[in-house]
């Protein structure tokens, strides 16, 4: 699978973000998207995910030299980011079900060890607004990453979780990147240091 980015430019009315950047994406790599604060890492996350247009340029995904349509692009896309919000009336067992309706688990994964690991287990049927904002994180993380999505966008995966958390992150990352497309939007050398094979400083695309 490619993701191809050809000319892509955003600016906003006050803001000239990134301009005219162009690269192809591969799976079964690890890409650092990164850059100063506000330089514009969330809105190229957003762009990708097609949650916001882009100013110029285009962002295309093909599998085997064929173009997917974009009705079809949610299909593929794993995301973990800050403005994407759980569903608060739902317990964390009920995330599960309902996510396993739209996507299949990756193979060897287990939940109930999943859900161990991250220390989870005793609050199976909590609603997740009694979640603390890193108990929060942690589902969010097993939502994107256990379930077989060809492209994982990741924006600030270690938001809210403390030294342990990050530990079970990248314990996580490391047994689930494996033949998928992996994009970590981040500051943090601890989100993505172990795994990057590249680094795109995003705030450096600009004339
Ligand atoms: N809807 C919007 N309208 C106008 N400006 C916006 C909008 N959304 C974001 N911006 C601006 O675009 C810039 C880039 O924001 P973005 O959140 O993409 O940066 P970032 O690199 O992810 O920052 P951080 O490291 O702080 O998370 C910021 O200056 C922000 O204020």
């Amino acid at each position: 699978m490619q993701l191809v980015i050809e000319g892509l430019s955003k600016k906003y009315p006050k803001n000239k973000l990134f301009e005219n950047f162009s690269y192809t994406f591969e799976s079964d790599n690890v890409y650092a998207i990164t850059g100063e604060n506000g330089s514009g890492k969330s809105t190229f996350m957003k762009i990708i995910a097609g949650v916001i247009p882009a100013s110029k340029g285009t962002v295309s995904i093909f599998e085997n030299k064929k173009k997917i349509d974009k009705d079809n692009i949610h299909q593929i896309l794993g995301i973990t980011a800050p403005y994407l919000e759980l569903i608060e009336e739902f317990t964390l067992k009920e995330h599960l079900e309902f996510h396993s309706k739209f996507k299949k688990l990756l193979v060897g994964i287990n939940l109930d060890e999943e859900i161990e690991r991250a220390n989870l287990s005793k609050s199976i049927n909590k609603n997740v607004q009694e979640f603390s904002s890193g108990m929060q994180q942690r589902l969010k993380l097993i939502l994107s990453c256990c379930y077989s999505s060809e492209i994982l966008l990741l924006d600030e995966p270690t938001s809210h979780l403390d030294i342990k958390g990050i530990a079970w992150y990248k314990d996580l990352i490391k047994r689930t990147k494996q033949k998928r497309m992996l994009l970590i939007a981040s500051n943090e050398l601890d989100e993505y240091n172990d795994f990057a094979k590249k680094i795109i400083n995003i705030g450096s695309y600009l004339n």
